[in-house]
């Protein structure tokens, strides 16, 4: 049945696109328009859902690549969503489509724009009105600047955005600025870079929210308070793996396409605490050993760009390493879904729906994750937790699939965005041809779980401790211990940046300079001639400084201006009304 507003809004005419004549219509949640000359057989109509309506200009307007305005009275231009036929990736790339439409009076153009204005307001309450921009212009390839400015900004105007742009001079400005100046008025917050750039936005819009709501995000037994801005990325990083995993493809235009019509994915984040009083939040990778190793490496070839991550990847694969450690883990619920299951989690995912309701809600069930007063690893209800020990080449955790251009389905291809649980991927010490396979299987659709060292579980927590309660470095294999600066993980002078003397990090936190001054622990002739006893945990691309963490999944505690990957398959079919679609179509 038809509402009021809908029959209000309703306009019917017959309209010219360039030399054709057009029937066009404005339903409620459609524009759509066929063409009226009846030899036509093949005649077609094109079906705009109002929701994917970017903007209506008056006169005849061209925005990219160049913005160019012809101010006719009888004519608009409508600026929509029009995905492009090209599937290159696992998502469908978006382009800015436009039709320039002529009407027979200046009176009938006036009526088609209020009403197109009229239709966006009441069917997007989400689309952004102010934004916070940050850009990172030193994030991937150095282009974010260019990037926002030629391709993003001109899509922004067009929908009528006011955007706040602040260029960054340093790591952290973005969490900073969001941490403590004022936020009153934006609608959401863009970053333009990549997982980093992500992850700062990701701490100070969690932390912010935390600190308004009176909460202590330390403390890894409180339920967080979801997130009211919203989060924009727009891919200019080297991995962008949260901009692939949530869109599918890395292409700055569809991203922001996304931003302005005010789509939302909710998304699961994982609080990683490191420490009393640390807390980091991560939502693509929390890996310790191979990840951590590699990220390690990879800081000291920044100059190196994006490819600094295959050049690195090569090296600690050489090293051949793997590291003892205990892990502790609480499954989810293996009635809703498995990461074995071999579904993918795409836009509009049902698995997603069905689990909407946050984890822990109430204290009682949160105080089995850790204790209050003796730290993560000791308390008094352990039922429910899987613990493990051995020897790891990696040990990985992630909220949702981590896809990314090298690994088109991801770390865990059937990992959901938004079902408050992660997946947790062991890799038990394997030779390396056992583990190169376990890699190479990442790059195609061979399952990378189906290998006898390695295991994966759908989790709502998890814990890591040295093994031995941190006596790793002295253990039997008889590797020098943290004391005489042996062995041990690597920070260099705390922020692995910066310095080319790196230290080694013993087990029990103690830090000393390696004697061998090269860049690299991996190269390095002394202190890491022997494989070392502990790796870094790679927080979305960030390295934690200690070994022993403790995380736990918040469902849906973010949203990002995104709708997850789109099946292509069904948009073609689709005949359904906006309302009535729940699938790609939303
Ligand atoms: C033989 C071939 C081996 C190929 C192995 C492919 C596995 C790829 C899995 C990648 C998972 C990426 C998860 C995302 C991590 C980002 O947070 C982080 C930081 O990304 P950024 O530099 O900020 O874009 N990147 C890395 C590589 O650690
Ligand atoms: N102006 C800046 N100077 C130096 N580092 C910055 C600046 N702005 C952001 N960063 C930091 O750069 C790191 C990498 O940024 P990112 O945009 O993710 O690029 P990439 O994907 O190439 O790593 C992030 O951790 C971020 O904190
Ligand atoms: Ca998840």
């Amino acid at each position: 049945m038809k509402t009021q507003m809908e029959t209000d809004l309703r306009l019917e005419s017959s309209l010219w696109v360039g030399n054709k004549r057009y029937l066009a219509v404005l339903t409620g949640w459609h524009l759509k328009w066929t063409e009226a000359d009846k030899k036509n057989r093949d005649k077609k109509t094109v079906s705009v859902p109002v929701a994917e309506v970017v903007g209506v200009e008056e006169g005849r307007v061209e925005v990219l690549p160049h913005k160019s305005v012809e101010d006719t009275d009888r004519d608009f231009t409508v600026f929509y969503v029009k995905r492009s036929n090209s599937r290159t990736s696992s998502g469908l790339l978006w382009r800015l489509g436009r039709t320039q439409f002529t009407c027979p009076s200046r009176v009938l153009r006036d009526q088609w724009t209020k009403h197109l204005r009229t239709a966006l307001k009441t069917h997007s309450p989400l689309r952004p009105h102010r934004l916070l921009v940050f850009i990172n212009p030193f994030g991937g390839k150095k282009k974010g600047r260019q990037i926002y400015h030629s391709l993003v900004a001109p899509v922004f105007e067009l929908a009528g955005i006011s955007s706040h742009v602040l260029v960054t001079e340093r790591a952290n400005q973005a969490r900073d600025h969001l941490l403590k100046k004022d936020l009153t008025g934006f609608d959401g917050v863009v970053c333009v870079g990549g997982d980093g750039m992500f992850s700062e936005v990701l701490q100070g819009v969690i932390g912010r929210t935390q600190q308004e709501a009176g909460l202590c995000e330390n403390d890894p037994a409180v339920a967080l308070q979801p997130c009211p801005l919203h989060i924009g990325i727009i891919p200019a990083g080297s991995t962008d793996c949260v901009c692939y995993a949530t869109v599918g493809v890395i292409d700055p235009v569809t991203s922001a396409l996304h931003v302005v019509i005010g789509d939302s994915q909710p998304l699961d984040v994982c609080s990683v605490h490191h420490g009393p009083g640390q807390v980091r939040y991560s939502v693509s990778l929390v890996g310790y050993g191979f990840y951590g190793d590699v990220l390690a490496e990879s800081e000291k070839h920044r100059w190196m760009g994006p490819f600094r991550y295959d050049y690195s990847g090569a090296v600690v694969f050489l090293s051949n390493r793997s590291y003892r450690g205990t892990v502790q883990y609480l499954p989810a619920d293996p009635l809703m879904s498995s990461p074995r299951d071999k579904t993918r989690c795409l836009s509009g995912c049902g698995v997603c729906a069905k689990s909407t309701e946050r984890l822990f809600t109430n204290s009682s069930d949160s105080g089995s994750l850790y204790s209050s007063n003796s730290g993560p690893f000791s308390n008094g209800s352990e039922d429910e937790w899987v613990s493990v020990d051995g020897r790891f080449k990696s040990v990985s955790l992630t909220c949702m699939s981590s896809s990314c251009a090298k690994s088109p389905l991801g770390l865990s291809p059937s990992a959901h965005l938004a079902d408050g649980t992660g997946d947790l991927i062991l890799v038990w010490d394997t030779n390396p041809l056992g583990f190169l396979a376990f890699l190479y299987r990442h790059t195609t659709d061979q399952d990378q779980f189906d290998l006898p060292f390695v295991e994966v579980h759908r989790v709502k927590a998890v814990r890591f401790a040295l093994a031995g309660g941190g006596e790793e470095a002295e253990d039997s294999e008889g590797l020098r211990g943290a004391v005489d600066g042996g062995d041990g993980a690597y920070v260099e002078n705390g922020s692995i940046a910066g310095s080319q003397q790196h230290l080694a990090a013993g087990a029990n936190g103690q830090t000393m300079t390696c004697e061998d001054k090269t860049t690299s622990p991996f190269t390095c002739g002394l202190c890491c001639r022997k494989a070392p006893a502990v790796s870094v945990w790679n927080c979305d691309g960030e390295i934690l400084p200690s070994p022993e963490i403790c995380c736990r999944i918040h469902g849906q505690l973010v949203r990002l201006y995104a709708r997850g990957i789109e099946d292509g398959t069904f948009l073609e079919d689709c005949t359904e009304e906006r309302e009535e679609c729940n699938r790609t179509c939303r």
